[in-house]
């Protein structure tokens, strides 16, 4: 990393409390160190339960950090008041995964878009105005304002999301899965309207993600997350295409790939892979799991109880 950084976190720890009488405490992050570009994008990866969401939740003041620090251009805000919060929101934004339930369904795109505003103190012919600049920004038509998410697509939705997180011209966007639930095509539009609003504000954003190609595609740095640990971090074209870590390499060959000259690469570096590796457990004598055998079209898993590390 070259430039300033807008966030850092710094052997951050979060602990969840157990639940029920005398349960112990869950710890979803071990120690996590990371730092986010003024203006650019830090995308994580890693498997279901690796704890992405978690550490953009910590960001955002949602989760319980029990060790480390989190600060903002230089601010500590590991552990900010409810009023510091309040005023951070308008810095450190967020774009959730689901469409369908991460906007309001009884208010009308009009007043889900005039709820930031209101709660910084906007004034309402000021809302307004900025109300119609947001839906040309993502756009919406003008005459989204009076109609309810429900009657738009997945993608429209996401766009009215994105056109809320950006209300209050945040500086620190945490975009958690914003394209999964969406079909390819919608997701390369809404991936591109991510990008030109970067290139026009000068956002930065956590891009989570569990698909190394999306990643690859908004990202300038990438970090892979493996149970509450970061494994790896660099540059996208580097981690997502030539990774130093075996289980950044696995991930990577697990992610479909239509295109036959990468597909016969990949079923190549997945023999080599797999040569290595019994090669290394006949000399540590380890019980590791097999990359599960893969079809033709490189869409292979990853086996749960794989020793990656
Ligand atoms: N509120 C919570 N209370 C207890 N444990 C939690 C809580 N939220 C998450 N966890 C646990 O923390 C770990 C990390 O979860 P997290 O949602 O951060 O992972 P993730 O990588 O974002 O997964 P996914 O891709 O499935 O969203 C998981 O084992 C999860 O069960």
């Amino acid at each position: 990393m070259n430039g300033t950084p807008i966030l850092t976190a710094t052997d951050v720890v979060v602990e969840y409390p157990g639940k029920g009488f005398r349960a112990k405490p869950f710890r979803a992050l071990h120690g996590v160190s990371i730092a986010i570009e003024q203006g650019k994008t830090l995308g994580l990866v890693g498997e279901s339960g690796s704890g992405k969401t978690t550490l953009g939740r910590a960001m955002l003041g949602l989760a319980p950090v029990t060790g480390g620090a989190i600060t903002f251009d230089g601010q500590d805000i590991t552990h900010a008041s409810r009023r510091q919060r309040r005023a951070l929101s308008r810095d450190i934004q967020v774009v959730f995964q689901d469409p369908y339930t991460s906007l309001n369904p009884a208010l009308e795109v009009g007043e889900i878009l005039a709820e930031p505003l209101a709660v910084q103190g906007v004034a309402p012919r000021e809302a307004k105005a900025r109300i119609r600049e947001l839906l040309d920004r993502v756009g919406l038509p003008q005459d989204a304002v009076h109609r309810l998410p429900r009657e738009f697509s997945g993608g429209q939705r996401q766009r009215v999301a994105i056109a809320r997180a950006l209300a209050l011209s945040p500086r620190l966007i945490v975009c958690d899965e914003p394209v999964s639930a969406l079909d390819l095509t919608t997701q390369a539009r809404v991936l591109d309207l991510f990008l030109e609003i970067q290139q026009d504000t000068g956002v930065s954003y956590l891009f989570v993600s569990h698909d190394l190609d999306v990643v690859r595609h908004i990202s300038h740095d990438v970090a892979v997350m493996y149970r509450g640990e970061i494994v790896e971090q660099g540059p996208a074209e580097h981690v997502t295409r030539t990774p130093d870590h075996p289980y950044t390499q696995r991930l990577l060959l697990a992610s479909p790939v239509p295109d036959p000259v990468r597909q016969e690469e990949r079923r190549a570096n997945r023999l080599r892979l797999l040569a290595e590796q019994r090669e290394q457990d006949a000399q540590a004598g380890a019980i590791v799991g097999a990359v599960v055998a893969a079809p033709d079209d490189g869409a292979e898993g990853i086996s749960v109880g794989d020793r990656v590390r």
